[in-house]
């Protein structure tokens, strides 16, 4: 279980990013965080895993407080906490089995590490969730010569190889055609359910997260304004997030199956 509570970031003396947010997620929910650029999104997920530092507040995973913890403490907390990202951040001129057993680098010691010299457990996994999302075929293809949609399965395995409690994606889809975002979606979807594990998307795309999440988390200006169902995020709450942007409307038209019509009907 995540409990975040009271969390506040400020970066340098500029006002506060987060104001005080609260934020429970139990089980294996699948909960979408949206707002407008600038909301805290990605700095709420990075106070998370610790890229970036709280300034107050608590941030428990399963129990242990990650706020404030240091060295060893730290880099064994972060094993927990699974990350994926927009860019994939995979290294390009290694293959995709490497890719993905990085994955394990904090579980190994450095000289396993220096010279990949990985464990036969942590291959035979890497197989068996290569396998789960599609891509076990590529496994000696050199990761820059993969498609966006399986790049993103390689980031979302390697993820998956820490043994996360927590899996926490910023954007996994906004560099995807929407065919491919829908995949990733479903399969992040999936593997939650399969592993038990709770996972945070950060999403610009409305749509997808209405159709792909349980629960939508809506930040403004750092504060959480919208906490609730899919079914639930109607017109007010999507005004209320993005004060009338004209993107956010956009997206909704890219609903799977559905109009913006639609959609603001839902709420009614
Ligand atoms: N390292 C930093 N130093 C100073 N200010 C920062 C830093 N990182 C983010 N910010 C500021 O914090 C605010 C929130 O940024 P953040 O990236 O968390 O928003 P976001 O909701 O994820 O936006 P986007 O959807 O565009 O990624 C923005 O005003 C941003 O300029």
């Amino acid at each position: 279980m995540l409990e975040i509570s009271k969390l506040v970031k400020r970066y340098g003396r500029d006002a506060p990013v987060l104001e005080g947010l609260d934020l429970t997620v139990e089980g294996s929910s699948v909960v979408s965080i949206v707002g407008a650029s600038g909301a805290g999104k990605s700095t709420m997920l990075r106070c998370i895993n610790r890229l970036v530092e709280p300034t107050s507040g608590s941030i428990r995973l399963n129990g242990t407080e990650l706020v404030n913890l240091r060295g060893r403490e730290l880099r064994r907390a972060r094993r927990k906490i699974g990350m994926v990202f927009q860019g994939f951040n995979l290294i390009d001129r290694l293959t995709v089995m490497e890719n993905v057993l990085a994955g394990r680098l904090g579980y190994v010691n450095l000289f396993q590490a220096i010279t990949r010299r990985y464990p036969q457990s942590d291959i035979e996994r890497a197989f068996q969730l290569m396998e789960r999302v599609g891509i076990a075929h590529y496994a000696n293809k050199r990761a820059d010569e993969l498609s966006g949609g399986e790049r993103q399965r390689v980031g979302v395995v390697r993820a998956l190889m820490q043994e996360p409690e927590i899996l926490l994606a910023d954007e996994p889809t906004a560099s995807l055609d929407p065919r491919t975002s829908e995949q990733i979606m479903k399969l992040l979807q999936s593997l939650a359910s399969e592993l038990s594990l709770p996972v945070l998307i950060n999403i610009h795309n409305v749509a997808q997260a209405k159709a792909y999440t349980e629960r939508i988390v809506g930040l403004r200006h750092g504060r959480m304004i919208f906490d609730g169902l899919p079914a639930d995020f109607d017109k007010e709450a999507l005004d209320a997030i993005y004060g009338g942007i004209e993107t956010a409307g956009d997206e909704l038209t890219e609903e799977p199956g559905r109009s913006t019509q639609g959609v603001a009907h839902d709420s009614t």
